[in-house]
């Protein structure tokens, strides 16, 4: 008798997210069968030369097959989708989730495909870089870091605590929450943090007066941490900001607001508003550092990627 929690695990996505899963799964016995599936062979091909799965599939239905866990590792936008291709193949009593920066599009997406015989609950590590496709993941990936719940009502509490312990065996934190809250606080913690990021970088390469060497060879730390965010992966982030509109938006707003209050303090010579800004936020800093959440992750995560992977 088998004494991992799952027999078979489908991985729908290879890429960091799957692949990183994949080295878990394997790293701490969370299953007997890791079944792989991608979109195109190429990507499947890499999976298999790095010894990802032990199957591999580009028929998602296929591989989904007799599995009792399945998770969805593609971008947001793709979920609905796949949830089509899937649904006729799931197993009855099935684990089906996800890792989505998005909760509640993904849902909307793909509730309305699953049928009533499967347990559908999705998640969201909150770990990751700006590295994607099957070369970029690494087992270490989600220790110590988050990973989010947001079961629908009514959802099996058995199902969502297999789910729970699965993460935990990844080496992740877990904490469930509706998928509204998720969405609100994703945005302002992650989201537009993105977005801003993208936009400095694009700013600055557009600039006429200063040209891009003095860009390179004068940017700051600072600068260059924006510059590693701005190159994460262009599919994942589009997909993210058409799906959590709403929130993003509404985040964006009240950014725009005090952006401009700080904008009106330096026209004005208005001393006192900065630093009392600045003396906040630097006490939010410290408090991260305190509770030992300042890893240097993305550092970790660049010794073990092998370079963005434009199309995986
Ligand atoms: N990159 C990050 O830092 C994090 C990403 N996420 C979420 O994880 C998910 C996957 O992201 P990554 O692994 O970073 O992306 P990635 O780009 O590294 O990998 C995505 C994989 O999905 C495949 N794919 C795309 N569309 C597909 C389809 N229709 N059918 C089958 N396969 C398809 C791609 O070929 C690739 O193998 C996204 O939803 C993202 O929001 C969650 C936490 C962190
Ligand atoms: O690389 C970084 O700094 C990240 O912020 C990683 C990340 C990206 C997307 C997520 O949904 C969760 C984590």
């Amino acid at each position: 008798m088998s004494e991992a929690p799952f027999a078979r695990v489908a991985l729908i996505g290879i890429g960091l997210i799957g692949s990183s899963l994949a080295h878990n799964i394997r790293a701490h016995r969370l299953a007997d069968h890791i079944a792989i599936t991608t979109r195109r062979a190429e990507t499947l091909a890499r999976a298999a030369e790095l010894g990802l799965g032990d199957s591999y599939h580009l028929d998602a239905a296929e591989a989904v097959r007799g599995a009792d866990l399945v998770i969805l590792c593609v971008p947001v936008g793709s979920c609905g989708a796949v949830s089509k291709e899937i649904a006729a193949a799931l197993e009855p009593g099935a684990i089906v989730s996800d890792v989505g920066s998005v909760k509640g599009s993904v849902i909307q997406q793909m509730q309305p495909n699953l049928p009533a015989h499967i347990h559908f609950v999705p998640a969201h590590p909150i770990a990751g870089t700006e590295q994607s496709g099957p070369d970029a993941g690494f087992r270490e990936l989600f220790e110590n870091r988050w990973c989010i719940l947001t079961p629908v009502e009514g959802t099996d509490p058995q199902a969502v605590e297999r789910l729970k312990r699965f993460w935990e065996g990844c080496g992740s934190n877990v904490e469930v929450m509706t998928a509204e809250h998720h969405d609100l606080v994703l945005a302002i913690v992650s989201h537009v943090p993105h977005l801003i990021a993208y936009n400095i970088v694009g700013t600055a390469a557009d600039l006429e007066t200063v040209t891009q060497s003095e860009v390179v060879k004068f940017s700051a730390s600072g600068f260059r941490d924006f510059t590693r965010i701005a190159a994460s992966d262009p599919t994942m982030w589009r997909d993210v900001f058409l799906h959590n509109r709403e929130a993003v938006l509404e985040m964006l707003a009240r950014f725009s607001e005090d952006l401009a209050t700080l904008q009106r303090a330096i026209r004005w010579g208005d001393g006192d508003t900065l630093f009392e800004l600045f003396t906040r936020t630097r006490a939010i800093r410290r408090g991260i550092v305190e509770a030992g959440q300042d890893t240097a992750q993305p550092d970790f995560g660049r010794e073990h990627g092998r370079g963005p992977k434009d199309e995986t």
